[in-house]
């Protein structure tokens, strides 16, 4: 049986992938700066953005309970894709990822009073070639906006993955195998 704790995040994904592991959990939404450092490496970025959600959040709810923080880019020829700030990014983000291999580095950090326990998790995700057609009907859906690297592997864009070696839970917000194991590392 877990503890109960909090997810620090607005994303539905995390939500959802941490309903499935059967998690008691209340929802925070802390502010953080996303800005990447000069020169940051994106598994810094990503465990960084991970530890400040779940420090952050845990300072917000007074302590209360352990707190929950992930992270997630899309890193490809040593560029980290956030979330496409509008269509012509979106259309550089498709052009970058068509017919490559990428990572999606997923970052989770849970933290209490006395531990700050971290783990990250890199998967290999191949798309196919993907038209120029395609590309301007996919951002039309909508799906695109809120997500990391301008995709959803859980929806419209799971065509355009021809393989993916790692987790698939990791590349839609929360990787449940190891998130299961930090929370069986907290101490109560
Ligand atoms: C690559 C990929 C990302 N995503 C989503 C997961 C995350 O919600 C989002 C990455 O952005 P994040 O900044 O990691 O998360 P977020 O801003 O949505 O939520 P919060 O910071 O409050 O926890 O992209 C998918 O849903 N499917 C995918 O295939």
């Amino acid at each position: 049986m877990y503890p109960t704790i909090a997810l620090a995040s607005a994303s539905p994904r995390r939500r959802e992938l941490l309903q499935q592991l059967g998690v008691n959990f209340e929802l925070i939404n802390p502010d953080i700066d996303e800005s990447i450092l000069t020169a940051e490496p994106a598994a810094e970025y990503v465990s960084r953005l991970a530890l400040a959600k779940a420090k952050t959040g845990f300072q917000l709810i007074a302590q209360r309970l352990p707190v929950l923080g992930a992270d997630t880019s899309v890193v490809i020829a040593q560029r980290i894709l956030g979330k496409p700030r509008d269509k012509t990014d979106f259309l550089q983000m498709m052009q970058l990822l068509s017919g490559q291999t990428h990572q999606v580095m997923t970052a989770i950090a849970l933290v209490n009073a006395t531990q700050q326990l971290q783990k990250l998790v890199i998967t290999d995700v191949s798309f196919r070639e993907i038209t120029s057609d395609e590309m301007h009907a996919y951002w039309l859906t909508g799906e695109p906006v809120d997500k990391a690297g301008g995709y959803g592997i859980q929806g419209l864009a799971g065509k355009f993955v021809a393989r993916i070696n790692g987790s698939y839970s990791a590349v839609v917000g929360l990787p449940l195998c190891e998130t299961d194991q930090l929370l069986q590392q907290l101490q109560r």
